[in-house]
């Protein structure tokens, strides 16, 4: 772990169930790869994942049982570890590839701006050569314009104990928002394909189709489908992220899916019992129809106190030098890239989703009623009324109170968003714009547009609010200098601490570890500032409308849609600087420097 990292809590756990065949699943990780500093739940690093998954294959090895690592995509942009460097992910690409992942893909955010792609495909790919599939996704040369597969569209591999004969996947969900040196192709037409409908009919003992994907979407019902249609009883284990939640989909008795949250919080354990593999010279072949299984699932909180607990190991003699050397170039990268430099001390805990909107522990809140007033200024047009509207997906984390550091502007929002803004837009159609936004409806159903792209992800799962029956502890909890943001509040459950109490396909004992419900409320998908209005509170006749440039496909829609016919060439950028840029310059300035 980093020397800063709050030491973990102690709390109830539960065993991991080991089967013939085990997988280990890291997803939308987001560069958090030095693991959380300010949660010790979530304290361990990538060099401690290390660490952890080579006690696990030499457990494995040892009862002579399989153990793979997966890593569904998402791996960039979300933590200074990638994103503070200029160019992006200058220590970032050598961490990552310490890990032995047996199979890897790519996820939306791999494919957002052309210099991640152009380092997807020259660095990551390479650097897990024969691991990395792109089941549906193309790079574009930008030498030659010619347009070739990402990395391998498939994977056939014989596991080392069991001999357990395996056809691997990779692929991305149906996404339209990749700079142009991508190409994604729909799931849908990938299917229909010719290698891929060869690759059904190999041979195999099982079929894994890991995804940048969520579990109950179209993509993976439509895979599962071809699959199944070909292989009536071969079991299907799927991966998937995108959505940032824990969760586990039964498909039928022998297909199942996992996905395993976000931001290292998670370590997703999957086992399988009961596959016979015939990779093994002794092996034979299957007659009729195979003996029943079991798929189980565990999501690992993502600190050492777990890794010790499921590994039998203790502090000393749990890390490998291995994983300690990685722990130490995480170190030094972020010594270097000096992301422990404070910029403000945040006055209270602001919260994406644990506290309602509007309200004033809401983190989107104090960027409406305190930031954007602010930040949404242009010296030209400083005394013109205007309306700006940011999108809630922009904002990706909770901010503690106490220190906010370099760091944490790219936690909270490591987009390169900028404002842009029409100019004197007539009143009576702007304010209708955030409305038009926020319900969805009408506008969107004509367009391929989809309002849950503006929402934090993890409401693309998570559909209505959970209100938890635990408040926020008066007291903050104090380690190392830095501040956990709850402790239970109650005597009934003194050891729990509050985190993930997952239900999903299989129940409610998913969960490794024991802990304390968290509320969850659901955001609009855009919030608005109305700024420099008349004082008199008589509307102006017309406003400058701003908005962060991810949302521009929208806006424009919804414009047209209450009768102004704006183009791309009506807008014009309306400040250099980045929303995060923005956003790190008023705490700069209005939050005290000594915590
Ligand atoms: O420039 C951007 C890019 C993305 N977003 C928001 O992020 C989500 C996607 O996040 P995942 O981690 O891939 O699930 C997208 O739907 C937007 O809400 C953004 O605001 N700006």
């Amino acid at each position: 772990e980093q020397p800063s990292a709050p030491k973990p809590v102690a709390a109830p756990m539960r065993s991991l169930p080991w089967g013939d065949i085990n997988f280990l699943q890291t997803t939308d990780t987001h560069s958090w790869h030095a693991g959380h500093l300010q949660e010790p739940q979530y304290s361990a690093d990538w060099g401690d994942y290390i660490s952890f998954a080579e006690r696990m294959r030499q457990k494995a090895d040892d009862v002579g049982v399989d153990l793979l690592l997966v890593d569904t995509g998402d791996r960039i942009e979300g933590n200074g570890l990638y994103d503070a460097s200029d160019p992006k992910g200058v220590y970032f690409y050598d961490i990552v590839k310490e890990q032995n992942i047996d199979i890897i893909c790519t996820g939306n955010h791999e494919l957002y701006q052309a210099d991640a792609s152009a380092r997807e495909y020259n660095t990551t790919v390479p650097n897990f050569k024969g691991k990395y599939l792109a089941s549906n996704l193309d790079y574009i040369n930008p030498k030659t314009g010619e347009q070739v597969p990402m990395a391998q569209r498939y994977r056939k591999f014989t596991t080392k104990n069991k001999g357990i004969r395996i056809v691997a996947f990779g692929f991305l969900f149906d996404f339209t928002g990749n700079a142009d040196n991508t190409v994604v192709q729909p799931v849908e037409k990938t299917i229909k394909e010719e290698w891929f409908q060869d690759a059904i009919r190999e041979e195999a003992d099982l079929f894994v189709i890991i995804g940048h994907v969520t579990l109950h979407g179209p993509e993976y019902k439509a895979i599962y489908k071809a699959i199944r249609g070909q292989n009536w009883d071969t079991p299907i284990q799927f991966f998937g992220g995108h959505s940032h939640i824990r969760d586990f989909a039964k498909y039928d008795s022998k297909a199942y899916a996992l996905q395993s949250g976000r931001y290292m919080e998670t370590l997703g354990w999957m086992s399988i019992e009961g596959i016979k593999g015939k990779g093994k010279k002794d092996g034979s072949k299957q007659l009729g129809p195979r003996a029943s299984m079991s798929f189980k699932r565990r999501y690992i909180d993502n600190n050492l106190f777990g890794y010790h607990y499921h590994t039998g190991l203790n502090e000393s003699t749990f890390s490998t030098d291995h994983g300690k050397n990685v722990s130490s170039m995480i170190h030094e990268a972020r010594k270097a890239l000096d992301l422990d430099r404070i910029y403000g001390c945040a006055p209270r805990d602001l919260w994406l989703n644990r506290a309602p909107y509007p309200g004033n522990k809401s983190i989107f809140t104090w960027l409406e009623e305190e930031v954007m007033p602010e930040a949404a200024v242009t010296e030209k047009r400083k005394d013109k009324p205007r309306l700006a509207i940011t999108n809630t997906g922009a904002l990706r984390f909770d901010i503690f109170k106490g220190a906010f550091t370099h760091d944490t502007t790219y936690i909270i929002s490591p987009f390169v968003s900028q404002f842009r803004y029409i100019r004197d837009v007539p009143y009576k159609s702007a304010k209708q714009v955030l409305p038009l936004l926020n319900n969805g409806g009408p506008i969107l159903k004509t367009t391929s547009l989809k309002h849950w792209e503006l929402a934090p992800p993890e409401q693309m799962s998570i559909l209505t609010d959970i209100i938890a029956p635990e408040v926020l502890s008066p007291e903050p909890f104090v380690q190392n200098g830095w501040q956990s943001p709850l402790i239970p509040a109650t005597d009934d459950e003194p050891d729990l601490i509050p985190g993930y109490t997952t239900k999903d396909d299989g129940g409610d004992d998913g969960d490794d570890t024991l802990h304390k419900q968290i509320s969850f409320y659901r955001v609009p998908n855009c919030i608005q500032s109305t700024i420099s209005f008349p004082d008199d509170g008589s509307d102006p006749e017309t406003v400058d409308l701003i908005f962060v440039d991810f949302i521009q496909p929208w806006i424009l829609v919804a414009l047209q849609y209450v009768g102004e016919s704006y183009k791309e060439t009506d807008v014009s950028i309306y400040r250099e600087e980045t929303l995060t840029q923005l956003m790190a310059a008023w705490i700069k300035k209005n939050w005290k420097k000594d915590c």
